[in-house]
């Protein structure tokens, strides 16, 4: 993050849906502030309140209570030609790209700059260099339907940057592609995200994106703010219960294990899993059982959990205890 200039601020945020018949409280009480130049991750689980959250960014959907401020400007005081413009300010991309059908990729990525009034040949030049960012000049003549999902998400991504867009708003924009495509499409939002410093934030209910590429993240559950943080810290000790549920996939398991004495192992980044465990085995001359492991390797560093049951014996338990501690190893006794 290059500086702690606020560019969005939700302040006491809440979002009711009314029918006829009754309402919805889709958001209560938000309260968030992202930076510039921040990738912010927002996530939770589905019907949390996260594409409403979004929407109510841009006011696309208008709040029932509390202020957005984007890069100082209250929203709700604008006329809509004023919210248009600064709606240009803020980039969207989609989990199903919302490219037109009708139109070829250069075409659709200076559509934006048409409604902004921009001319034709200057859109056009503009498009074809943002083909360029997105890797994908030579398929300015292709039709949606001729590009596969990545290709389309990168037509989106163009699109969005068209009008120079202090932030881009990411709702659920890889969910519908496969993994490795997912990463690529990661990447590129990381380089825009360093080259020309734009904001990014993504909503995704998945702990893997938010892994890959945010600073921060907010989860929200059940309308609210469940907890916000530096990923890492998140990652290493989450706080709230539901976002130990997202980081540790498998705590629902780790009840149904028998047996006594167990202990959750965190790996976060600072040590390779192998040796810790094999090393504590053998200093400490006491065999544990593996009874869980959800760990990833990322550059050579461990990262994620492992939940092993300790001996019976409190000498031997005690030992391991005091191995971890002196190792400076993140762990936790579980019930
Ligand atoms: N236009 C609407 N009218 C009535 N209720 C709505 C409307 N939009 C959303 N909701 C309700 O608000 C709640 C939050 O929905 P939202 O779509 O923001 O959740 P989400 O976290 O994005 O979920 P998902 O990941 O499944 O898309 C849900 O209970 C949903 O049914």
């Amino acid at each position: 993050m290059s500086n702690k200039t606020p560019i969005v601020e939700l302040v006491g945020i809440g979002k009711t849906f009314r029918t006829k018949d009754h309402e919805v409280k889709a958001l209560e009480d938000i309260n968030l502030t992202i930076y510039e130049g921040e990738i912010f991750g927002i996530i939770g689980l589905s019907g949390a309140g996260k594409s409403t959250l979004v929407r109510c960014i841009n006011f696309l959907e208008r709040p029932t209570e509390g202020s957005v401020y984007f890069h100082g400007v209250d929203l709700a005081k604008l006329n809509d030609k004023e919210l248009l413009r600064e709606r240009q300010s803020m980039g969207m991309i989609f989990q199903q790209f919302n490219l037109l059908m009708q139109r070829n990729s250069l075409d659709n990525i200076c559509f934006p700059l048409e409604i902004a009034g921009v001319p034709k040949k200057q859109a056009r030049k503009r498009a074809k260099e943002l083909l360029e960012v997105v890797g994908l000049s030579d398929k300015a003549k292709a039709f949606p339907a001729q590009l596969s999902g990545g290709q389309k998400q990168r037509i989106a991504i163009a699109r969005a940057l068209a009008t120079n867009p202090k932030v881009i708003l990411c709702d659920e924009a890889t969910s519908a592609l496969d993994p490795t495509t997912t990463r690529s499409i990661l990447n590129l939002l990381k380089d825009i995200n360093k080259k020309f410093g734009i904001t990014v934030i993504v909503i995704t209910h998945e702990m893997s994106v938010i892994e890959e590429i945010c600073n921060r993240v907010a989860i929200i559950d059940q309308s609210h703010i469940a907890e916000i943080g530096e990923v890492e810290e998140v990652f290493v000790r989450p706080q709230s219960k539901i976002a130990k549920q997202l980081v540790f996939s498998g705590e629902t398991h780790i009840d149904t294990f028998e047996g006594e004495h167990k202990c959750r192992i965190i790996f976060d980044g600072r040590t390779s899993f192998e040796p810790v465990i094999a090393n504590m085995v053998l200093e400490c001359k006491t065999p544990v059982n593996i009874m869980f492991a959800d760990t990833k390797d990322i550059d050579g560093k461990a990262f994620g959990q492992m939940v092993i049951q300790l001996p019976n014996d409190e000498i031997g338990r005690k030992r391991i205890m005091n191995y971890l501690k002196v190792n400076q190893i993140t762990y936790e006794e579980v019930e």
